[in-house]
């Protein structure tokens, strides 16, 4: 075809047919030659009675990709879900992506806490298993999960390192690569993977980390872009009650485009080549959620804007650790 032609048909046709838009399950390449699906549901706080309801809801709508952990303590209702939508044909176990993670007190317990999250998940295999914190507890302690010293300080196991718990991971993924497809991290700072990544045979797949307008961590996007390593966004709607659905830039792009706030906020991090995490046990929140838009470079522009007068950060528990954030210098620092 003549060039000049070409190029005329090329102009004249639309962006999305050149680029297809982005949707829940546009597939996003891992360095492990699997893909995660752009959206996931979010499962944190997501109460028994109504967890169940909402993961069986939201794979009926067509969601593939479910976020758990062990620490969420009600895996045990996400695997009957998952028992639900299998056994009655929706989905088969291998469409889905299902994540894990891999609590704080279990760092020296790695094959048991994979375990423990398959019998509750009633699956034989996580699609990714991702080291929670990089704060080892005390195995030992006063609570199973959430063990503390007399002074009401949390209880950290001082005998034993993150990067010792990422070489159990590698030992897991190396002896059960049945029961687990891919290994990863969160709330990873840049300090911390440097230090992991010093020693690491296995680049983790993800690092799953709080982001969203007020919290764009591009220190952290950028270094893991750089290494291979995928990032998910969790908290995108601001965490508990979806405060950034208040935000003025948020609502100005949105009022744009014609949807509402939660699509500009989840739509952010296609943009970014993110896979995000919404929560929601509201049916009509979880189809809502489900929408997402191409955003455009002025988009992208607004919406950086909005962290300029202050970042905030929703989700920090308190360990007494510094992880290594720019934004949460205090506590011990346990990089190794
Ligand atoms: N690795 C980690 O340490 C962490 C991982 N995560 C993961 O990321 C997921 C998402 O983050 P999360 O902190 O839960 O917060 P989100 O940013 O997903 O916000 C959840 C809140 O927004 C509400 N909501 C959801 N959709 C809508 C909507 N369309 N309109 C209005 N309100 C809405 C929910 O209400 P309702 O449910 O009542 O509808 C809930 O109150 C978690 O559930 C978890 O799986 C989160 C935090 C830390
Ligand atoms: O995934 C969600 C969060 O990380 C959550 O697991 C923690 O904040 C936990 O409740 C804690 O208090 O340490």
């Amino acid at each position: 075809m003549n060039p000049s032609l070409a190029n005329f048909i090329l102009s004249k046709t639309p962006k999305s047919i050149l680029h297809p838009a982005p949707t829940m399950n546009t597939a996003i390449p891992l360095n492990t030659g699997a893909t995660i699906p752009a959206l996931g549901l979010g499962t944190w706080q997501s109460a028994p009675g109504e967890v169940k309801k909402a993961v069986v809801h939201a794979i009926e709508a067509g969601y593939r990709h479910i976020d758990c952990a062990f620490c969420y303590q009600n895996e045990d209702e996400v695997g009957e879900a998952l028992q639900d939508v299998i056994s009655r044909g929706i989905v088969k176990r291998e469409d889905l992506f299902i994540t894990s993670k891999l609590w704080c007190t279990f760092h020296t317990r790695v094959e048991e806490g994979l375990q423990k999250s398959l019998d509750l998940l009633k699956t034989p295999y996580v699609d990714l298993y991702l080291m929670h914190w990089p704060v080892p507890m005390n195995p030992k302690g006063n609570h199973p999960l959430f063990p503390k010293l007399e002074d009401g300080s949390r209880d950290i196991d001082h005998s034993t390192t993150h990067v010792q718990t990422w070489k159990n991971l590698e030992k897991l993924i190396q002896t059960h690569p049945e029961r687990v497809k891919a290994i990863g991290v969160a709330n990873y700072s840049v300090k911390y993977l440097e230090k992991l990544l010093a020693q690491a045979t296995i680049v983790p797949a993800a690092n799953q980390i709080e982001n969203h307008p007020l919290l764009p961590q591009q220190e952290v996007v950028d270094f893991c872009k750089a290494k291979g390593i995928h990032i998910t966004a969790y908290s995108p709607l601001g965490s508990t009650g979806s405060p950034l659905f208040k935000d003025e830039a948020v609502n100005e792009v949105a009022k744009k485009h014609n949807v509402g706030p939660g699509t500009v906020l989840l739509s952010y991090h296609l943009a970014r080549n993110s896979s995000v995490l919404a929560k929601s046990v509201t049916p009509a929140r979880i189809d809502e959620n489900r929408k997402l838009i191409v955003l455009d470079a002025e988009d992208m522009q607004k919406l950086e804007s909005i962290h300029k007068n202050g970042i905030t950060r929703f989700v920090y528990p308190p360990f007494g650790v510094n992880c290594g954030f720019p934004d949460k210098p205090d506590g011990i620092d346990l990089s190794g």
